[in-house]
């Protein structure tokens, strides 16, 4: 009854250790060549090998080792194989700390700053109060929860909008294709936290940025695949949209010489919005085994029919 932890050695060797202290009682690899598959009941993997299901026989649950898990081909597994998504609070720190930088950099207009100190360009550029700046975030799961958590005391007025209807508290939530305009139309600024799904591929394209007013901007933490590049092109040359921050590309990284990389309106970086932490990572994972074990629900686990 092994958990294979199939990813890099380096954190492997951190999970090891942090099992070993908290959970004497399952067995724990990192070195998937020195583990008997038949043994292995318990797959920890970012991008899942080939033929887990013929390599590991005994296979109970895939638990993904990030948030997301369309890096996973679900259609590949079987019906019946529980696939886990990762939910720690590190996960929810790290990408309310992005999502709360983001919004800040925006609001106080960072990116000319950083532009106008290349040139030696001393002017101040007005912003208005926190109350007048409207923020929509695109996907209400646990992560955007701890996203509004995190933006809530600076007095930002918030929105959100997800495919099913959710109720937050001081938040305007919007559900479901006919309730994206009007969501759109009250965002200076929206942040994606989208799962990537059939659905939500290329949903960042310029007919969303035209239902927003003129010179909102957007955060992509999502996935490089919600966002049409070419669009936001587009939009950023046009003024439809006044800057975007983006820690998500598709591909990542990008070509050496691709327009993001030196735009001046884009503040670009490599997908660390958020990192599963292993200290609560494994508490986690600790938990939903023993949640499997004892036949009760485990937190975080997808829903094949939604593919999230
Ligand atoms: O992108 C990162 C994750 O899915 O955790």
């Amino acid at each position: 009854m092994t958990f294979l932890y199939h990813a890099d050695a380096e954190r492997g060797m951190e999970w090891a250790a942090l099992f070993a202290q908290r959970a004497p009682d399952i067995a724990f690899s990192f070195r998937p060549h020195e583990t008997h598959p038949a043994d292995v009941r318990y797959l920890g993997v970012w991008h899942p090998p080939a033929d887990i299901v013929t390599t590991y026989p005994n296979l109970q649950v895939l638990f993904s080792l990030g948030a997301g898990v369309d890096q996973i081909d679900l259609a590949a597994l079987p019906s019946d194989l529980p696939v886990v998504r990762m939910i720690e609070p590190g996960i929810c720190d790290g990408m309310a700390e992005y999502a709360t930088l983001g919004v800040l950099a925006l609001h106080r207009h960072l990116l000319s700053y950083v532009s106008q100190q290349r040139h030696g360009d001393w002017r101040g550029i007005r912003f208005g109060p926190a109350a007048e700046l409207r923020v929509g975030i695109m996907g209400l799961g646990v992560l955007a929860r701890a996203v509004i958590n995190r933006l809530r005391p600076f007095g930002y007025v918030l929105s959100g909008w997800s495919r099913s209807a959710h109720q937050i508290e001081g938040v305007h939530c919007h559900s479901g294709e006919s309730g994206l305009p009007a969501f759109l139309a009250h965002c200076n600024i929206v942040i994606c936290l989208l799962p990537l799904t059939g659905e939500t591929a290329g949903i960042l394209n310029s007919t969303l940025f035209n239902m927003l007013p003129k010179g909102s901007a957007l955060i992509n933490c999502g996935r490089g695949e919600h966002l049409v590049q070419a669009d936001l092109l587009v939009a950023l040359e046009t003024g439809q949209l006044s800057g975007a921050v983006l820690d998500v590309t598709d591909p990542e990284p990008l070509a050496a010489n691709h327009p993001f990389w030196s735009h001046e309106k884009i503040l670009l970086t490599p997908h660390i919005a958020s990192m599963t932490q292993p200290d609560t990572a494994v508490d986690a994972v600790i938990a939903n085994i023993r949640r499997h074990r004892s036949g009760t629900a485990m937190v975080g686990l997808v829903d094949r029919t939604r593919s999230y």
